[in-house]
Parts: C-alpha cells; structure tokens; sequence
C-alpha cells in the first residue's frame, strides 16, 4: 500500500518552515533552523521506523513554542490537542535559568510519555550529528564535549524507547569515549 503525507502533516511542515524562517543553526553555515526540526522527523520515520503521524508532526513542532512567537494555543488551535500535547511535553521553559532547563531535561526525561521519548531521542541524536562534524559559532572545545555528557545523561533517562535510535547514539557516545 502507497504512503503519503497528509495534508495536516504537509500543513504542519509549511508552519514550521514559516515560523522558523528567520532562525538559524549555530553551524558556521548557518544552516536554516527548519533543517533541524525535518531531521528529528524524518529520523523518526526512516530511522526509527515510527508511523504515528502525530509524533512525526510533533517532531517538526518541537521548538516552534520555545523559539519563535508561536504558542500551544496556535498548535493547539491548528493541529488539534494530541499533537499539543506532545509539544508541551518536549518544550523547555524558557524563562528558566539555562542551568535549570538542563538540570531540568535530565530529570523530566524519564517522567515523559513514550511518544514524547521518542521525540527527544530523536532530537539528540541529530544535535549530536551535528556536534561531531561541527563546533558552533562561539562554542569551545570544552563546551561541545560538555553537551556529549549532558546528552548522555539526558539519554540515559530515556532508555527503553527505541532501540534503533539508541543504538546510534550509543555509537556517538562510544565514540566520544562515554561508554
Ligand atoms: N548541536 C547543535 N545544536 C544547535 C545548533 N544550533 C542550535 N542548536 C541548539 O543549541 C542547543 C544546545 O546549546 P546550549 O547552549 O546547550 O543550549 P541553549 O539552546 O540553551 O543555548 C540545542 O538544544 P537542546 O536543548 O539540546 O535541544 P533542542 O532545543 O533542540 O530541543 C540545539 O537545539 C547547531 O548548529 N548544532
């Protein structure tokens, strides 16, 4: 049976390509934002193989709250509650202390729901692609190998969700001499 995308999932697509179109990564590139949400989606469906379109829509949804002027009302409003939902569950308060908020993924990692898990597995593992070939714009060399750590403990609370994603990111960590 032929797949396709929905018309929600391409709705979704065209609103964080839009909400997100003036953000960049902190690559020396400056690769547009948008290009790191469609990974974590499309992470999710070819790598980890997952068909829950609400997941996948999440996953292009993930930062749109936390970094842009959207809000769950607007997600809630345009996408229904369950994807809401997920995207409350995967955004950090952002009017917390950067300390706070990192403290704060690695204890609220494990409480997720399953789906919110795999979203966060996901979105890791592209930082840390990213981290491997490239340091951002103002990092040094200690701060990259600090966000492996942190990763690694955000990780290690999220065990258990998938087993494929896991397996990539265990390569990175190993790599890095984590594990
Ligand atoms: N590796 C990498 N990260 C980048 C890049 N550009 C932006 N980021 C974002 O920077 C965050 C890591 O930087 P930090 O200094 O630790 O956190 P900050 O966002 O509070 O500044 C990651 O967020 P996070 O909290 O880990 O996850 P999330 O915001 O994606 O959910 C990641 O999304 C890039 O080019 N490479």
């Amino acid at each position: 049976m032929a797949t396709y995308p929905s018309a929600k999932f391409m709705e979704c697509l065209q609103y964080a390509a839009f909400k997100h179109r003036q953000q960049r990564r902190k690559d020396p590139l400056e690769t547009p934002y948008v290009n790191h949400v469609i990974n974590v989606s499309t992470i999710l469906s070819v790598e980890a193989c997952i068909t829950d379109e609400g997941v996948l829509m999440a996953a292009l949804l993930h930062d749109v709250v936390e970094d842009t002027d959207a809000s769950f009302e607007d997600v809630e409003k345009l996408f229904g509650p369950d994807v809401c939902g997920l995207v409350r569950e995967v955004t950090d308060d952002k009017s917390l202390e950067k300390q706070e908020r990192k403290r704060l993924q690695i204890k609220n990692a494990a409480k997720s729901s399953c789906r919110a898990k795999l979203i966060k597995l996901a979105d890791k593992l592209d930082n840390l692609r990213d981290l491997q070939v490239n340091t951002p714009t103002g990092w040094t060399e200690e701060r990259r190998e600090q966000y492996f750590i942190w990763a690694k403990m955000v990780v290690d609370n999220l065990r258990g969700t998938n087993a494929n994603l896991e397996l990539k990111l265990d390569e990175i960590f190993r790599q890095r001499g984590l594990l």
